[in-house]
């Protein structure tokens, strides 16, 4: 066989249904695909353009980031130790009056080059100047799901609520059939937006067969708010007015009622579980388990740099790991297994991308990372799986292939220019402070 990249002697990690490891394996891409997957020594006639030596690391799909704003990078460090909507009022949304898309753009470079460098290939994203996020992830070599954050207010973009709806339909219109960059549509929260906004948002979305994606539930005050203009749960209201179905990515998901759950899980929505954020602001602990338990697909995002601070899911899987057992009291709740499924398989179908990606299966879309296991803190190892989630960390991951493409070789990023991009955000700091 000729193929484009031949991967050999590493532990295969494929993630696939029945959870197969292939213990001295090769993985072969070619194309955009996975053409092959099995052990080294079948590999022996196989020609390829390009060899890899996991030189016995770890060969598993790249990781999926299904909640974030990339251009947030900007505003790493900007406004800790405070709660959602002191953070949002006070802080974020003064300091995004004055985002230009040059910002977003450069913030969102940066913001690649640290999800490549972490293992994460594909990403979800919501913001402002959203083309700037597009255009970024398809520089990058990326794969991505964005869309443009639609609220009641003027936004710093588009200004009124019309030229929003019409800006989504034209990267709608621009990146029709591109085969990485995909546009979603994203009213941000239920807080934020009118009923009717909802509504046209869902029309478009479905006009197009696009992911919608909301935040929805983060906190305490977001479920007072609503219930007190609504008379019932953020849940409760999307659910009547029609919003929630299975194209949904409802992002945090923190404050849940069981009839909350029931309907997620009735109308398919794909939840998004953002442990590190709801941390960092306090909102809370969602209901993992139980919404697991219930067959809602729950996946995992950073979120933004602003309230993370940062977009490593290597640190995000082992938070997700942990914080639900020692809310539980309990060590056996959301196994290694369970998170690593959560950023890969889990992440794939919230994208829209299920069955096409989050795997190491003949056939799949080739996004693929090797770690390198020969450092102190991965010696020795017993068992790779529970190794990516409790020990491994983003600096480990040594190659990274997105849609059969090598972006980044022995931590060299090939799509960036990463000195260039933390000097563009170190110069639009000085500016923003
Ligand atoms: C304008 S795009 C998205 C919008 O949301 C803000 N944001 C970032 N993180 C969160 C969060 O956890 N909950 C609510 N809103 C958030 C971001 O700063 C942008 O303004
Ligand atoms: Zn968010």
């Amino acid at each position: 066989m000729n193929a484009d990249i031949l991967i050999k002697n590493g532990i295969v990690l494929t993630m696939d249904e029945n959870g197969a490891v292939v213990d001295k394996g090769a993985v072969v891409v070619k194309d955009s695909l996975i053409a092959w997957i099995g052990p080294d020594d079948q590999a022996g006639d196989i020609q390829a353009e390009k060899v890899l030596d996991a030189e016995g690391g770890i060969i598993m799909p790249g990781l999926i980031n299904a909640h974030t704003h990339a251009s947030m990078t900007c505003f790493r460090g900007l406004a800790d130790d405070l709660p959602l909507m002191t953070w949002l009022n006070d802080h974020i949304f003064p300091a995004e009056a004055k985002l230009t898309e040059d910002m977003v753009y450069k913030g969102a470079i940066l913001a690649c080059a640290e999800m490549i460098l972490s293992g994460t290939t594909s990403f979800c994203d919501m913001y402002l100047f959203e083309g700037a996020v597009a255009k970024a992830a398809h520089d990058a070599g990326m794969r991505a799901v964005v869309g443009e954050v639609l609220y009641d207010f003027p936004s710093p973009n588009y200004g009124p609520l019309e030229n929003g709806f019409a800006y989504t339909r034209d990267l709608l219109e621009e990146y029709k059939g591109n085969d990485r960059v995909r546009i979603a549509v994203e009213p941000h929260s239920p807080y934020l937006c009118a009923p009717d906004l909802l509504k046209k948002a869902r029309e478009i979305a479905e006009e197009w067969n696009a992911p919608l994606v909301i935040h929805a539930s983060e906190s305490e005050n977001e479920v007072a708010q609503i219930k007190e203009k609504y008379g019932c749960t953020p849940i409760e209201h999307l659910a009547k007015i029609g919003f929630l179905c299975p194209r949904l990515m409802a992002d945090h998901c923190v404050v849940l009622t069981d009839n909350d759950i029931s309907l997620l899980a009735k109308n398919e929505v794909k939840a998004v579980h953002n442990p590190e954020s709801n941390m960092k602001l306090a909102s809370g602990i969602a209901p993992v388990p139980a919404l697991l338990e219930a067959g809602v697909c729950v996946s995992l995002g950073t979120d933004g740099c602003a309230s993370n601070n940062n977009l490593d899911m290597m640190a995000e899987m082992d938070a997700a790991a942990k914080i639900h057992k020692a809310a539980a009291l309990d060590p056996t709740v959301m196994d290694a297994k369970t998170v690593l499924t959560m950023a890969t398989q889990n992440g794939a179908s919230a994208l829209g991308l299920d069955g096409r990606c989050g795997a190491i299966e003949q056939g799949k879309l080739a996004d693929v990372i090797i770690l390198d296991v020969n450092r102190p803190h991965l010696v020795p190892m017993y068992n790779p799986m529970s190794h990516v989630v409790y020990s491994a960390r983003g600096g480990d991951v040594r190659h990274s292939i997105i849609h059969g493409k090598l972006v980044m070789e022995d931590r060299r990023v090939l799509t960036i220019d990463v000195k260039q991009a933390m000097a563009h955000v170190r110069e639009l700091a000085k500016a923003i402070a």
